[in-house]
C-alpha cells in the first residue's frame, strides 16, 4: 500500500536513479493498454476521457498501443492547460499521428457516445477536493453509460489516499493502479489490478532526493514552527554538543538550546553566537540534574541526547533515569546509547549508533548491507525505537520498514560527523516521522559531505559540513 505523497517520493526517487518519469508514463500506458485488452476484443469502440495531468497522459501512451481498437479521445480542459510537459508530449504524439483526439473546452458539449468501454482517466492522485467542471460532468455521463468503465490509477473523484470521494466520483467496474495498491482502492465495488511500471526497489529502499519532498517552509510559519531543538551533552567534550547543537540549526531548527555542565557553558559560548546555554552544576552529567533537564525537556520538541557526555557510571544512571520519565522524543547519540536497552521509557527513541556502538547495546553485526537491514529491523523492533545505524551504507529502521542512506564518503571518518547528523536528525524529528527525520538525516548529513570533498577533496573538519547542510538539504529538489 502506498500513499500519494510517498509515491511523489519514490517517483522522484527512481528519476535520480535514471528513470525518468515519461518512462514510467509509458510503461503506465501500456499496462493500461494491456487491461484494456483483457476486457474487450480488437475492434471493440473505446472512449478515453482524459484530464489535464499526468493520469490522462497514462491514456494518451495506452492508445498507441491499441491500434485495433476503435478508439477515441475525449480531453477535458484546453490542450494549452495540459499540466505537464510529460502529458503534453504524449498528447502531442497523438495529434501529430492523427489519431481520434479531441478536446472538449465546456461540459455542455461533452458527449461519450456509445462506447463498449469507457476509460476514466480524468483524474489520479494528483486529485484535491470535490470534481470541478467539466470532470463533474463528465463523470456522471460515465456513470450513466450502459458499458464498463476502467479507471486509470484510482477512478476520478476519488482521493487516492482515503477511497473517499469529496463529491461525485467515477463508479468503476475496473481499476488498473501502479506500481502499488492505493489505500481506499480494497473497499471499493471494483476489480483492481496493480500493474508493475519498472520502478526499480532501490527507489524505495535508498534515500533519495525525492525523499527531500517531505521538507516544506511555508509562507506563514512563525518562530517555533519548525521546532525548538535541546541538546544535552557535554562533559568530557565540548566540542560534540556544540556541533550538534548548530547542526539542528542548519537543519531547520528554530531554536537549539545546550544544556551541558557549568564546566563546560562558558567555552560553549566560545563556539557560536548562535547557541543558548542552560548550564546545570558540576563538570559532568549526574542523577542531580535530571529533574531539571526533564523540566526543560517538555519545553522542546525534541532532545539530542549524548554528545560529548562521557560514560562516567553517574552520567549513565542519569541518562537512564531521564529515559525512564521523559515521553517525548529523542535521538539517542554517542555513549548515552548503552543505556538504550535496559531503560523501560515511554519515549520515542531514533538511536543513531555506529557499528561499534551498535554491538556494545547488543545489537547484530554484518559486513554485507542487506544482510544488515535484516538485523537492524529485527534489532529495532525488539528495542521498539527507531535505530540508524551509521556506515558506508547507513540502515535505518522502526522494526518494519527499512531505508538506506548511501551518500557521503571515507573523509567523513573524522570526529563530529556524527554530532552533526545528530543535530541534523534532532531537529528534523521535530517536523517529521521519526524514520523519515532519521532518513532524511542521514542523507542530508552524507550529502553535505560529498558536496565538501567535491569541493576540497578528503581532510575536511566537521565544522565544513554545517555550512553545507543547508545546501544538501535544499539544494537539490
Ligand atoms: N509514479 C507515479 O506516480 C506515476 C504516476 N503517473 C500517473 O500520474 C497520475 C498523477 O498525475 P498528476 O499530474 O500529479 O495529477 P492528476 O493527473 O491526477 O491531476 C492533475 C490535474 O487535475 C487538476 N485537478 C486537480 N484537482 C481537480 C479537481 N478537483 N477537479 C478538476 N481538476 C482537478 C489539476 O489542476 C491538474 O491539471 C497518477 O495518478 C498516475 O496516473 C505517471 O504517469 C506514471 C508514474
Ligand atoms: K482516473
Amino acid at each position: 500500500m502506498i500513499t500519494s505523497d510517498r509515491m511523489a517520493v519514490v517517483d522522484r526517487n527512481a528519476a535520480a536513479l535514471g528513470v525518468p518519469q515519461k518512462q514510467l508514463m509509458e510503461s503506465s500506458g501500456h499496462a493500461v493498454a494491456r487491461e484494456v485488452r483483457s476486457l474487450v476484443d480488437p475492434g471493440a469502440n473505446v472512449t478515453v476521457v482524459a484530464g489535464r495531468g499526468n493520469n490522462g497522459g497514462d491514456a494518451f501512451v495506452a492508445v498507441r498501443f491499441l491500434d485495433d481498437y476503435d478508439v477515441s479521445v475525449r480531453l477535458l480542459g484546453r490542450p494549452e492547460s495540459i499540466s505537464t510537459d510529460i502529458a503534453r508530449e504524449n498528447w502531442d504524439a497523438l495529434g501529430s499521428a492523427e489519431y481520434d483526439a479531441e478536446s472538449v473546452g465546456d461540459s455542455r458539449d461533452f458527449d461519450l457516445g456509445d462506447p463498449d468501454l469507457v476509460v476514466d482517466a480524468m483524474l489520479g492522485t494528483g486529485v484535491t477536493g470535490a470534481l470541478r467542471e467539466p470532470e463533474a460532468t463528465a463523470a456522471r455521463a460515465i456513470n450513466d453509460a450502459d458499458c464498463p468503465v476502467l479507471a486509470v490509477d484510482v477512478p476520478s473523484g476519488f482521493d487516492a489516499d482515503t477511497g473517499e470521494a469529496a463529491g461525485v466520483a467515477v463508479d468503476a467496474d475496473h481499476v488498473v493502479t501502479f506500481h502499488d495498491a492505493k489505500p481506499g482502492l480494497g473497499d471499493l465495488d471494483a476489480r483492481v489490478t496493480v500493474a508493475d511500471i519498472g520502478i526499480p526497489e532501490a527507489a524505495e529502499t535508498f534515500v533519495g532526493p525525492g525523499d527531500l519532498l517531505r521538507l516544506r517552509r511555508d509562507s506563514t510559519s512563525h518562530k517555533g514552527d519548525h521546532g525548538e531543538v535541546l541538546v544535552v551533552g557535554g562533559g568530557p567534550y565540548t566540542g560534540a554538543p556544540a556541533l550538534a547543537a548548530q547542526a539542528a540549526l542548519r537543519g531547520g531548527a528554530d531554536l537549539a538550546r545546550v544544556a551541558c555542565p557549568q564546566s563546560v557553558a562558558r567555552e560553549l559560548q566560545g563556539y557560536s553566537e548562535n547557541l543558548i546555554v542552560r548550564p546545570f552544576a558540576g563538570d559532568h552529567l549526574a542523577p542531580d540534574a535530571v529533574e531539571h533537564l526533564l523540566e526543560l525537556a517538555r519545553e522542546h520538541d525534541t532532545v539530542v541526547l549524548g554528545p560529548g557526555l562521557g560514560a562516567a557510571d553517574d552520567s549513565l544512571d542519569a541518562v537512564r533515569a531521564f529515559l525512564t520519565d521523559y515521553e517525548g522524543r529523542a535521538v539517542v547519540d554517542a555513549d548515552a546509547l548503552s543505556v538504550v536497552p535496559e531503560v523501560e521509557t515511554d519515549a520515542d527513541l531514533l538511536c543513531t549508533p555506529h557499528q561499534g556502538e551498535l554491538r556494545k547495546m547488543g545489537g547484530p553485526e554484518a559486513s554485507d548491507w542487506r544482510e544488515r537491514a535484516d538485523l537492524v529491523r529485527e534489532f529495532a523492533r525488539e528495542l521498539g525505537h527507531v535505530l540508524l545505524v551509521k556506515g558506508a551504507y547507513d540502515v535505518i529502521s522502526d522494526g518494519d520498514r527499512v531505508r538506506v542512506g548511501r551518500t557521503g564518503n571515507p573523509g567523513m571518518t573524522v570526529g563530529g560527523t556524527g554530532d552533526v547528523l545528530a543535530g541534523v536528525t534532532g531537529a528534523l524529528a521535530a517536523t517529521q516521522p521519526s524514520l523519515d527525520a532519521a532518513a532524511i538525516g542521514a542523507y542530508v548529513n552524507g550529502r553535505a559531505g560529498d558536496l565538501v570533498a567535491e569541493e576540497s577533496g578528503y581532510g575536511m573538519v566537521a565544522t565544513d559540513l554545517l555550512d553545507r547542510v543547508p545546501e544538501a538539504m535544499w539544494g537539490e529538489r
